[in-house]
């Protein structure tokens, strides 16, 4: 079997490429790293060390590499088996013209075996998302021999992979925590699904999404928006915050009771999940910037994503959320002039208010009562009275 995997990073060589590969499908990565596919093209192996109370570090063998902008990539759609991805999500739309060429190619070469494309991203329902990106470059004929010949599946994907020094300064060893789920649709595959280790298919995959994401990166991003306030740089310093690490919990609880409402789900198993996410985030085998997790505050702070979905699910059951609150205000004070996204943050609160800047970002009305809360936390944090 083989697989074109999208992103040779953290996520991609980390735990997509590596668990592709301890399960026998010869990978090829796409990126546009050309530092790094020099490396993997010349290589074939990468070192992954897996930390946690017994580390060890693991050789994926047997991999390639091209650069994503190469017209080779269309060759590897046609043949391959399986695309998966880890660019990132604002990166997914600027891929989507070469997979579709890829797919043309693939149909015009006559291939009608199955292809399943994933997304490997922290989105919901990422890999429908990128569908709709990749059906605007195929011609309307094409769409019905789409539809029976690639399944668009979509995933969750859960292992943190910061980035990480190599001692022996190698570009392309990475660290990963011990723990990792892979969660894939298995209703949108076509043909036989792919038997891989660490990849489970399940036929309720937004309970599983958002169990992941309205909890573990609701959580983690709250730990950084507030340690980054605090002025500490990692998450495991910032969890290990008593103040912190009350309000990270009692957010995830917060958005845990939603779920439970939305997914029934068994309240213990639940609160154990919890508490296994924030000694995930201690983890001191793990170096991992507050910067790195809240990174892109804008997006984190969408309608659809970790902060304000939880937020929304507490309006519509009726339930407490002071706690994300403080979270949500924490994000909205996140100023690094390291972070685009941030910078404009700052930019649209300064140029209007913080209030319309909110409302703007995160589509919630102005005169919902939860604004003027985030208004007066905000303004507490700014005069450092939080
Ligand atoms: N790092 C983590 O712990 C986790 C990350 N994720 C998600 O995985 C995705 C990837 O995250 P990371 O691996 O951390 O990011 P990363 O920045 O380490 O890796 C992204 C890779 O995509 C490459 N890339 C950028 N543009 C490209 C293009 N046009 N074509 C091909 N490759 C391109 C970059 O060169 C880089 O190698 C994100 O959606 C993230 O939210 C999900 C779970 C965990
Ligand atoms: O990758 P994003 O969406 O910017 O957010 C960082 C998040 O992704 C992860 O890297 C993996 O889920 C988490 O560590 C963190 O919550």
């Amino acid at each position: 079997m083989q697989a074109l995997h999208f992103g040779a990073g953290n996520i991609g060589r980390g735990f997509i490429g590596k668990l592709l590969s301890d399960a026998g499908v010869h990978v090829t990565f796409a990126d546009v790293n050309q530092q790094v596919i020099d490396e993997l093209a010349s290589r074939h192996q990468y070192p992954v060390n897996v930390v946690g109370e017994q580390s060890v570090c693991e050789i994926v063998k047997n991999v390639d590499a091209i650069n994503s902008t190469s017209p080779k990539v269309s060759d590897y759609i046609a043949k391959v088996d399986l695309v998966t991805t880890a660019v990132g999500p604002q990166i997914l739309a600027r891929i989507a013209q070469s997979v579709a060429q890829g797919i043309i190619a693939r149909h015009a070469s006559g291939n009608n075996a199955p292809l399943n494309i994933i997304a490997c991203e922290n989105m919901v329902r990422g890999t429908s998302q990128f569908k709709q990106e990749i059906v605007k470059y195929l011609p309307d004929d094409l769409h019905q021999w789409v539809n029976e010949h690639i399944g668009f599946v979509d995933s969750a994907v859960d292992r943190i992979v910061p980035p990480a020094t190599s001692k022996t300064g190698d570009i392309l060893e990475v660290t990963v925590e011990t723990f990792s789920e892979w969660i894939v649709d298995k209703t949108q595959f076509i043909g036989e699904i792919p038997q891989i280790k660490g990849m489970e298919p399940v036929d309720n995959l937004m309970a599983f999404v958002e169990r992941k994401l309205f909890t573990l990166n609701t959580g983690h991003a709250i730990t950084a928006y507030l340690g980054f306030y605090n002025n500490i740089a990692t998450i495991r310093d910032a969890i290990l915050n008593d103040k912190i690490r009350k309000i990270v919990r009692g957010a995830m609880e917060e958005s845990g009771q939603v779920l439970i409402k939305r997914y029934h789900f068994d309240p213990v198993k639940h609160q154990a999940y919890i508490e296994k996410i924030l000694s995930r985030f201690e983890n001191p085998y793990l170096h991992d910037d507050t910067a790195r997790v809240g990174r892109q505050p804008l997006r984190k702070l969408g309608r659809g994503d970790r902060l304000i979905k939880p937020l929304l699910g507490t309006f519509e059951y009726q339930l407490g959320n002071q706690n994300l609150l403080i979270g949500i205000a924490a994000a909205l004070n996140y100023r690094n002039n390291d972070d685009e996204q941030a910078i404009d943050l700052a930019n649209q609160i300064a140029n209007s208010s913080l209030k319309q800047a909110f409302c703007n970002i995160s589509e919630i009305e102005s005169d919902n009562p939860v604004v003027s809360q985030i208004e007066q936390l905000y303004t507490a944090m700014q005069n450092h009275q939080f």
